[in-house]
């Protein structure tokens, strides 16, 4: 059963001067339309636009949200890319929802290849990662740091970092960024980079959709390889397992090939419930590494999976026997995912955990992004570590809200400087708390960028005026 979204719906509904505007013929107000952009990904909550907007140009946007900002109660807007979130974040209750992939039915992905420059590609804020792949792809390149699954819009993932396997090495995607066009909170349409309006580019890359609306990113390529070799090592103890990940990620053995590094933790159990094959794993490899676990007494089985363009010899330590090792395209191993979530969906399984080493001098600090643990870190790693829970039958969703809450909880009862990736919080206190050190510069940019707070209200972090002065009336 979907939550309804709490104290989302405070002002007035929209001006009926919107539909006099020139995008008015954009603006959908239909059952059908506002019931889709009411829930997203998660289905845990639900919030119904007051329209849905399909734009045919950034200018479309930017219409709107002047009209917003001019109107004496400003209406909430929030982009949805493919609406992968799971707590509301791309919802506008009584507002308009900004369906970003209308945008996408021109060809917004150019890839500029000149000879002798840095090649990189313009893709719109809408498009999926796996259309930039593909586009790239046709002139031999492609972007170097990746989420796990491509299915996700280019500004969806910008606003939160975009992270996967080769996050350790090149960062995450938002440090993979050149320049953006940006519709900010006041309808003005501004491109930025590190050198031009940079507290706006900064803002934006990781900023939850708070400052504006990203409608094109320059993204950095490389040349792509044709083909790699995608390997996966058994460990029985998470000790052995967490070492040779640092050492796949150190310096020295990223010179050597490795250019993806991500682990996964398989639950005992999970081998009784789960898939009996996947795409990597064959029937009988998934019967071994059941021997193997029920051999060793080991709670759970971790795999390292690497990516290398060539077989490299190295000290791991790794359970003898126990590599498997797969040649692929570059495409099939990137957009690996795919195949797999469609095994999962059909096994039903209650949930894959994932662990991604990270170096963390690839992130960069002037991002609205903030990472775990402190300065004082010698060793600069940290982990970003995913518990993708489905939740599969009644009660399922407050029981694991619950182990979520008690994973956090026990981050800081032992002090483990631990932040949310996708966060959720439902107080200021819980906001200022993750920000942190970035907590007054993100109130004062918001305040500069937008100000009347209309920009993705689900992922409530600022109130907007008419709550403000709901609060303060009740
Ligand atoms: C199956 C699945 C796999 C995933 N895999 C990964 C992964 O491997 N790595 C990873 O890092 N994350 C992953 N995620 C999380 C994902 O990156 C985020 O949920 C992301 O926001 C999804 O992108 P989207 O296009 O669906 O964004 P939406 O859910 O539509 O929007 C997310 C937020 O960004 C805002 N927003 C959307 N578009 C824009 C824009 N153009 N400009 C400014 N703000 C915007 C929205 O208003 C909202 O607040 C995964 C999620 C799912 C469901």
């Amino acid at each position: 059963q979907l939550r309804p979204l709490p104290a989302a719906a405070a002002h007035g509904g929209l001006p009926v001067d919107l539909f006099s505007l020139s995008i008015a013929s954009k603006l959908r107000t239909d059952h059908n339309s506002t019931a889709k952009a009411s829930t997203d990904f998660g289905q845990m909550v639900k919030a119904a636009p007051a329209a849905v907007l399909h734009p045919s140009t950034p200018a479309d946007i930017a219409a709107l949200i002047r009209s917003s900002a001019a109107s004496p109660a400003p209406f909430p807007a929030a982009p949805r890319g493919q609406g992968h979130s799971w707590r509301g974040q791309a919802l506008a209750a009584g507002g308009v929802v900004v369906d970003m992939r209308a945008l996408g039915r021109r060809a917004r992905i150019n890839v500029s290849a000149a000879a002798g420059e840095e090649p990189y590609v313009d893709a719109g804020g809408e498009q999926l990662w796996i259309d930039v792949l593909h586009a790239a792809l046709k002139h031999g390149l492609a972007p170097r740091a990746w989420t796990d699954y491509l299915r996700l819009t280019v500004g969806g993932t910008l606003s939160n970092a975009g992270i996967g396997g080769q996050a350790f090495r090149y960062g995450p995607q938002i440090a993979n960024v050149h320049e953006l066009d940006v519709v900010t909170g006041t309808g003005e349409m501004v491109t930025c980079s590190r050198d031009k309006n940079a507290d706006l580019f900064f803002a934006a890359l990781g900023g939850l959709g708070q400052f504006g609306v990203i409608t094109r990113a320059r993204i950095r390529l490389e040349r792509a390889p044709k083909r790699v070799r995608w390997v996966r090592l058994a460990y029985s103890d998470v000790v052995s397992f967490t070492k040779d990940q640092e050492l796949l990620i150190s310096n020295r053995a990223s010179e050597a090939g490795f250019d993806y590094v991500e682990g996964q933790v398989q639950l005992n159990r999970s081998f009784a419930e789960g898939p009996k094959s996947t795409p990597f794993f064959s029937g009988g490899d998934m019967t071994r590494l059941a021997g193997f676990a029920s051999r060793t007494g080991a709670s759970a089985i971790y795999y390292i999976e690497a990516a290398i363009k060539w077989m490299y010899c190295w000290s791991l330590s790794f359970e003898p026997g126990f590599v498997f090792t797969k040649d692929v395209t570059y495409v099939q191993f990137l957009d690996r995912v795919r195949q797999e979530e469609q095994v999962l969906r059909d096994a039903n399984p209650a949930g894959i955990i994932l662990m991604y080493p990270m170096n963390k001098d690839r992130w960069d600090d002037r991002m609205t992004a903030v990472t775990a643990g402190g300065e004082d870190d010698d060793d600069g790693v940290f982990y970003a570590v995913g518990m993708l829970w489905s939740a599969l039958s009644a009660g399922d969703v407050e029981r694991l809200e619950r182990q979520n809450e008690a994973v956090l909880g026990f981050c800081d009862e032992a002090d483990i400087g631990c932040k949310q990736y996708l966060p959720h919080f439902t107080s200021q206190d819980g906001w200022r708390g993750h920000f942190g050190a970035k907590w007054e510069r993100l109130v004062e940019l918001k305040a500069k960028y937008d100000p009347h707070a209309i920009l993705s209200p689900g992922q409530r972090i600022f109130a907007s005026r008419a709550e403000k002065a709901g609060i303060a009336s009740s």
